[in-house]
């Protein structure tokens, strides 16, 4: 297949423009879920037209035997924990990358649990056959909590579903925690109470009833336009209806931009962004928002603040191996992300004036495709297979026409 590749001029003053952002694919997700358990009778708002949730939709609405989830993480992981409580026989299955995004953690558990698991291909991965579980074996059991919180989340929405409940018992480091308490709020908001104390999730048996839910705009989609601000030689971005209190982690990117030269202002209208100074050096850990760090290594790589980065473990099995898609792509405009042990050390580009068109590969990945558009407030870029935006934010270039850039296809 052809892969398109777009050609944005450049253009470094972004004046005035309301965006309305995407709904979280994430909050959108887990709401289909709990919905679809809870009898189908909710009315969701608000309701993300990205990929990964039309595609949620589409599976919940088919009896299969197939579900393709495409390349969609919570997906595969959140239909593979509804189909051990509702479905007969189901084989899930994805994009070869989703072939390669390990998924034993969750099988395992739902096998203690009494569901039966069989791996079409290779063991530990998707494709797989899953047959519901017809008498709970256990209501306890022990998740470890640093390889993807989504494990996590997929048991937990089905937990109330099981006759004597769950108690999870969350071992090792926990990364992408917010994703975790994002799930019991919206489970709440479905009248399902938990109780989490230390690493102990309890959930005795529950009904989750329906409920009217409004899904907020996206925290993650946000972050591209924090970029296009501290880029830019002036911008100011309204972000249309995103709320300072949020239940998605990465509403915490407004906190790191403070540092590295935008300032928000939450209005009735929405977030307010406008530039100010940035620090010459920083510091951040993306344990609790690792979809941030793309976006952040990006800026700091181009306005050239060295950065130590932690919490970088789980981008190796994302979308792309995220470490590796970085450290190639930086390179072509002279910055460089270097591994040392567990942390990363961000080497700026010495001068960005040096951007000569350069094009950008994508890995099928959304969040590369985004975190360096922003690149074109400095210089005339071109970013190859532009669709990977489809995945959470299919009106990306759209409002990035909006914001006064010029993009047309090569
Ligand atoms: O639960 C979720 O909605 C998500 C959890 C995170 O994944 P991990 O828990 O695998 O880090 C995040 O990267 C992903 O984009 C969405
Ligand atoms: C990692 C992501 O999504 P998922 O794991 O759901 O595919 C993401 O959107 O950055």
């Amino acid at each position: 297949m052809k892969e398109n590749t777009l050609y944005i001029k450049k253009h470094s003053r972004i004046n005035s423009t309301v965006i309305m952002l995407p709904a979280s694919k994430s909050i959108a997700n887990r709401a289909l879920i709990i919905d679809a358990l809870a009898g189908k009778k909710s009315p969701l708002k608000n309701v993300s037209e990205a990929r990964d949730t039309v595609t949620m939709q589409r599976l919940l609405n088919s009896d299969g035997p197939i579900w393709d989830v495409l390349d969609a993480g919570t997906t595969m992981r959140f239909l593979t924990a509804y189909a051990a409580v509702r479905a007969e026989e189901i084989t899930l299955t994805g994009t070869k990358r989703m072939q390669e995004r390990p998924i034993k953690i969750l099988a395992d558990s739902l096998q203690e649990l009494g569901a039966d698991i069989k791996y079409l291909n290779n063991e530990g991965y998707p494709p797989i056959k899953i047959k519901r579980i017809k008498d709970q074996l256990t209501s306890r059991i022990k998740i470890r909590g640093d390889i993807s919180s989504q494990y996590i989340s997929a048991l937990l929405m089905i937990a109330p579903e099981l006759p004597e409940g769950l108690t999870i018992e969350l071992t090792g480091h926990i990364g992408s925690r917010p994703y975790i308490k994002m799930t019991l709020a919206v489970m709440k908001a479905f009248g399902v109470n938990a109780d989490w104390k230390e690493n102990i999730i309890n959930i005795p048996k529950q009904s989750y009833h329906p409920a009217q839910y409004t899904v907020e705009p996206d925290w993650s989609a946000a972050s591209y336009w924090y970029s296009f601000a501290a880029l830019s030689e002036d911008a100011e971005i309204i972000l249309k209806d995103l709320k300072d209190d949020s239940i998605q982690g990465d509403r915490r990117i407004a906190d790191y931009m403070s540092q590295l030269g935008v300032s928000t202002e939450f209005t009735p209208q929405g977030a307010h962004l406008s530039k100010k100074a940035h620090e010459a050096n920083a510091s951040f850990d993306f344990t609790d928002c690792p979809d941030m760090a793309q976006t952040v290594a990006v800026i700091c790589a181009a306005k050239g603040i060295t950065c130590k980065m932690t919490g970088l473990e789980s981008l190796r099995i994302k979308e792309t191996d995220r470490i590796a898609a970085l450290q190639t792509e930086l390179s072509k405009f002279g910055a460089r992300l270097e591994e040392n042990e567990d942390q990363w050390l961000l080497v700026p580009a010495h001068s960005i004036a040096e951007l000569r068109s350069p094009e950008f590969d994508t890995y099928h990945d959304h969040r590369m495709a985004m975190a360096f558009a922003p690149l074109s407030t400095l210089g005339d870029i071109k970013i190859k297979d532009p669709e990977v935006v489809n995945k959470s934010y299919p009106g990306f270039w759209k409002d990035m026409n909006k914001a006064g850039f010029k993009i047309s296809e090569l």
